[in-house]
């Protein structure tokens, strides 16, 4: 858990926007000044009373020591009840109990007390954890299984990791073997590339955060200060990390902001303090750690026995400009680890001596071993397409756990999607089925001239604000806009295989799309209709008739649209609480294209919806300077896109795949764009 929440102390640095974590390698929770030291002989009653004092005031800034042991049974909402056992562990705010389910099976169960989450800031920062760590899933992170909460506690269910931390490893073994280390840093870089293939930077790997399963692989824990980037090119300017672990960057403060190249910095640190012993940039005074991590002033010492390849390796990771780093998949290629012993495993006999035989395995043994780690940490599974991603991603049939009712916003229950894995890329499209009415719209330049000056216009200005956000501009003009709620389609049946497509919008209008591209639109409290047909030199033209002066050729027309009407009120639910009228009335469909994850509506307002099939709806307005999300709970809101994107996600109600709808909204936009 981030030590960077709430009131815990924090080393200020940068008006004190620092979120920093422990100043020294071997204390894992937050401390502000360097460690008290014991009263002398001479040392009088009042010293002793004051030290005693600075303790106990110490101790009360670790959130984590308002959390009270919990019962011998905590029940999850479902009823499902756990053992409490053994203390496992304390952080800087949550303490660590193993949880026994009935079974028998043992779980670590991070323990957070609601005293210490008041603020909105924790809570959401808890929160963003929670969403955060749930939706991982990969053999070398520390699997989360469920999250409930009692009157005193939230209780964040974990896997059992019983054989500690790589920290503890250090304070045992002193320093590790080189074979040892390149065993372990597969399985960290394995995972992190999945992170990061999420867009999720971690920005907090240290040694602390890295533990054991009982099977001694490696797992990342602790994601209280990851952060999911809007877009593979967006940065985060909040200040963070633990300092000897924190890249130069991130010092830079807020004019420079930082990506994913802070975590493989966190990873030349790691590998450095594993062969070394300690951190580069060791200091009891955390600003002599800054110091030393702008100037890169660090050595390795002549004393320890470390490989040249080694050194040059963690001297290319600990590059000062983010961008001369070497990617995950560089590292994996220098020398140091292709000519290197490579162990099969790495056991509990070394968490406390040094393995025989580590240095003399064979080339063919270790490229071998090599191979099979790289399997086992994931490396093969990087080269499906966001289409195929996202589709086993929506399809996955993991269950998903509630967030205790309290935490979630608004106090509604709030189901958290996975926050999907995107690796954008431009050549693929989501696969669309060509509807009749595209057909048809393909045939009329004019209607085709009037949906791809709609589409263009708002891909422009998504692509413009992503810009801005991506390069460090403010945003501000793109965010003191209004944003009017649109007309959203509410509800929808597809039934061109015979008449055509009808949907309910949320003004209560009705309209059916015929497969022959005319729309017949019922306007809500009025006695009228909209006949919409299209005009081979006009485009779509409307002709208004009222309910006694129908033509009978419509008649047909009229029984389809009533009966879709009455189907719709009857089995149909709104997609929001929304209703009412609108500014835009008389808005209608000119197209609808359904892609294997959702379904875009191109209303005649310019508004693109799309309707996903995990049932969050975003709908981009204002030619995209605007969006709405209708949630799977049925809120509904409405932010200037600039805002969403800067933040990654909706202020409200949260969409955890925001990341990887908004490539598919682009690249669905870009697809209509291409196909015709
Ligand atoms: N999955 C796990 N299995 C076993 N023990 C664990 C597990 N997760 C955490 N622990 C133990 O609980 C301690 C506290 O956990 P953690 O570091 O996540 O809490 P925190 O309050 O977030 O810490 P920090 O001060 O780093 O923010 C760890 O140091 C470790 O001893």
């Amino acid at each position: 858990m981030a030590s960077a929440r709430g009131s815990l102390p924090l080393q200020s640095l940068n008006n004190g926007q620092i979120n920093s974590r422990s100043n020294a390698f071997n204390v894992q929770t937050p401390i502000k000044t360097g460690p008290l030291k014991p009263p002398g002989p001479a040392a009088t009653a009042n010293q002793i009373a004051q030290q005693q004092d600075q303790k106990k005031k110490k101790k009360k800034e670790k959130l984590s020591s308002l959390c009270k042991t919990p019962p011998s049974i905590v029940r999850t909402r479902t009823g499902i009840g756990y053992h409490r056992g053994l203390f496992l562990g304390e952080g800087g705010f949550a303490r660590c109990f193993q949880m026994k389910d009935e079974s028998g099976k043992l779980f670590a169960a991070k323990t957070v007390a609601k005293a210490s989450i008041k603020s909105e800031k924790t809570k959401t920062k808890l929160l963003s954890e929670i969403k955060i760590h749930k939706s991982m899933v990969h053999p070398n992170i520390v699997r989360f299984i469920d999250c409930f909460e009692d009157d005193v506690n939230v209780y964040i269910l974990l896997e059992m990791c019983p054989n500690q931390s790589l920290m503890e490893l250090l304070k045992t073994r002193k320093a590790l073997t080189e074979p040892e280390v390149r065993f372990i840093m597969v399985q960290i870089i394995g995972a992190v590339k999945y992170l990061h293939s999420r867009r999720v930077i971690h920005r907090d790997l240290k040694l602390g955060n890295i533990f054991f399963d009982p099977d001694m692989n490696l797992k990342i824990g602790d994601f209280g200060l990851a952060s999911v980037l809007p877009s593979k090119g967006s940065r985060k300017y909040t200040i963070c990390g633990t300092p000897n672990y924190i890249a130069p960057e991130v010092l830079g403060g807020k004019a420079v902001g930082h990506s994913f190249e802070v975590d493989v910095w966190a990873i030349g640190i790691m590998m450095y303090a594993l062969l070394f012993g300690k951190p580069p940039f060791q200091s009891k005074d955390v600003q002599v750690i800054y110091e030393k991590i702008k100037k890169n002033d660090y050595i390795f010492n002549p004393t320890k026995d470390v490989s040249y390849q080694a050194k040059v390796l963690i001297k290319d990771i600990l590059a000062t400009n983010p961008l001369e780093r070497p990617s995950l998949d560089e590292i994996l290629e220098y020398s140091w680890f292709r000519n290197g012993s490579f162990p099969s495993s790495f056991t509990v006999e070394s968490l406390t001596q040094t393995p025989r035989n580590v240095m003399d395995i064979s080339k063919e043994e270790s490229a071998k071993n090599l191979a099979a780690a790289k399997a086992k940490a994931g490396f093969n599974e990087w080269h499906r397409n966001p289409v195929q991603i996202l589709k086993s991603d929506l399809e996955s049939e993991r269950p998903k756990a509630l967030l205790p009712t309290s935490l979630s916003p608004s106090n509604v229950k709030q189901k958290y999607e996975e926050v999907s894995p995107v690796i954008a890329s431009r050549e693929t499209r989501p696969k669309t089925k060509i509807e009749q009415v595209s057909k048809i719209i393909n045939n009329h330049p004019i209607l085709l001239e009037k949906l791809n000056h709609n589409i263009t216009s708002t891909l422009e200005n998504m692509q413009t604000i992503q810009e801005y956000i991506r390069t460090g501009n403010s945003v501000k003009q793109f965010i003191d806009i209004d944003h009017e709620r649109p007309v959203l389609v509410s509800k929808w049946v597809d039934y061109s295989n015979k008449h055509g497509f009808s949907y309910q919008l949320s003004t209560n209008d009705i309209g059916v799309l015929f497969n022959n591209g005319s729309t017949v639109l019922k306007i809500s409290d009025e006695e009228s209709l909209w006949h919409i047909i299209i005009d081979n030199s006009y485009g779509w033209t409307a002709h208004r008739y009222l309910a006694h002066d129908i033509p009978t050729r419509l008649k047909k027309e009229i029984e389809v649209v009533d009966f879709f009407s009455k189907y719709m009120k009857a089995n149909l639910c709104e997609v929001s609480e929304h209703s009412g009228k609108n500014v835009n009335d008389d808005v209608f469909l000119r197209r609808y294209t359904r892609e294997d994850h959702c379904i875009m509506f191109e209303l005649s307002n310019g508004s693109f919806q799309f309707n996903f099939k995990d049932h969050h709806k975003l709908c981009l307005s204002s030619n995209g300077l605007v969006i709405t999300h209708l949630s799977p709970h049925r809120t509904i809101e409405t932010y200037p896109l600039a805002q969403v994107l800067e933040k990654g996600d909706f202020p409200g109600a949260s969409d955890p795949m925001f990341a990887v709808k908004w490539e598919y909204m682009i690249a669905s936009l870009r697809n209509k764009l291409e196909m015709q």
